[in-house]
């Protein structure tokens, strides 16, 4: 069997070696001319699957290392009869604690507790949920709004959008990017959107650039109908617009989902993928491991003050990310490939914590040593 891979997606290599030759390619090599061989392709959401690439090759199966796949061809796929398949959830508990980090950076910033405060969640799936989850372990008030969910579900427990819009403190996007049907969210957060806020609040997108439309989000920001803006995701990515980087609070590279347990889970899933599609047993898959932190106890005693958001901000701090993209906007795409891959909460051990640090430190997924 022959593999295509992108040369970036981690913890791949020497994996699927027993069974495939497996050829590693930049982004740039992923040509029709590299692929045309290939039974497999493993990508991330740079590498464009298009018809373009795709037609007249051997490709039986595309499996991206990613939750989204808006950069699949799925209506082509179908056509052709290539089979495709992203990782659902693989790095949503990274987002979240992405998001989480932020409001955390921001709210210490200000003096403002996020405890009390309502946040409004649009798309509750593999993302949205775990935003839930930290924001209520929290303290804070959420409302969801997922159109899709609420018609198949049932209302109870989602609002509209205009409701988010009026009562949110915070509002965070988690919708796939979809461009058609009645649900599409392509400029979802536009300027019928921005014009409804009420409260001033925090903006936050961390799930496809073009989920919001970014002059309106431009304009919403200069004329102070948002309090403050988190931006991971940018339309026209790499090529991001410098006046909302000058504007954001904490902008990054689209790192939300770079925790090293997310990519360690997406290149897994990836390989199960391949395995069940092909009927074979790849038996490295066990190795596909994410690395243990460089300090894995993180000790409460050691912080001043605010000791269980110190503890939250260890593993990964949004401001040096910040920092360097606001430094070299231009190397957007190098800081992705070139990332310190932080490992999630769960990887750490607090000692130290009070009975009621412990409880809710727990409850966001750290580990306690009693
Ligand atoms: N920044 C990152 O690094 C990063 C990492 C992972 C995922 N993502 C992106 O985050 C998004 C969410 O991922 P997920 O795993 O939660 O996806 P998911 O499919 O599990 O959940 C998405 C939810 O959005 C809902 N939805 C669809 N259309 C909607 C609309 N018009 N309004 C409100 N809700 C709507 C769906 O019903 C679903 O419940 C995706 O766009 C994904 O590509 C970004
Ligand atoms: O959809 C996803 O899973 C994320 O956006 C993911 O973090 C994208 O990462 P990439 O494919 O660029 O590695």
């Amino acid at each position: 069997m022959k593999i295509v891979a992108d040369n970036t997606v981690p913890y791949l290599k020497g994996i699927a070696e027993p069974i495939a030759e497996v050829n590693y390619l930049t982004s740039k090599e992923f040509t029709p001319e590299n692929v045309k061989n290939a039974d497999a392709l493993i990508v991330r959401s740079i590498d464009k699957c298009t018809r373009e690439l795709l037609e007249g090759s051997r490709v039986k199966l595309i499996t991206s290392a990613t939750i989204g796949f808006d950069h699949i061809d799925t209506r082509y796929c179908d056509e052709a009869g290539i089979a495709w398949k992203n990782s659902p959830g693989c790095n949503a508990v990274s987002v979240a604690q992405y998001v989480f980090a932020g409001l955390l950076t921001i709210a210490l910033r200000k003096g403002e507790p996020l405890q009390g405060k309502t946040i409004g969640i649009v798309g509750v799936g593999h993302v949205g949920k775990e935003v839930e989850k930290l924001c209520s372990a929290y303290g804070m008030n959420v409302l969801r709004n997922d159109p899709p969910r609420a018609e198949a579900e049932g209302e109870d427990g989602f609002v509209p959008l205009d409701t988010i819009a009026e009562q949110a403190d915070i509002v965070t996007f988690h919708t796939p990017l979809t461009k058609e049907g009645r649900f599409a969210t392509r400029h979802l957060a536009g300027e019928d959107f921005f014009r409804k806020l009420q409260r001033k609040p925090w903006f936050v997108n961390a799930s496809r650039g073009a989920v919001h439309n970014t002059d309106a989000l431009l304009h919403a920001r200069k004329e102070g109908k948002i309090g403050e803006l988190i931006l991971d995701c940018w339309e026209n990515e790499p090529d991001i617009n410098r006046k909302l980087l000058e504007l954001a609070t904490i902008a990054t590279p689209h790192i939300a989902g770079f925790s090293a347990d997310g990519k360690a889970n997406g290149t897994r899933m990836c390989l199960e993928n391949i395995e069940k599609f092909f009927q074979v047993k790849i038996e490295k898959i066990g190795e596909v491991v994410p690395p243990v932190p460089e300090t894995p106890v993180i000790d409460l005693d050691r912080f001043d003050g605010n000791r269980i958001e110190q503890a939250i901000l260890t593993g990964f701090n949004p401001l040096t990310v910040d920092r360097a993209l606001r430094e070299h906007p231009d190397r957007f795409e190098w800081f992705r490939a070139n990332y310190h891959h932080p490992r999630e909460y769960g990887a750490y051990t607090i000692v130290h914590a009070t009975p009621e640090e412990a409880g809710l430190l727990r409850r966001l997924g750290f580990g306690i040593q009693q």
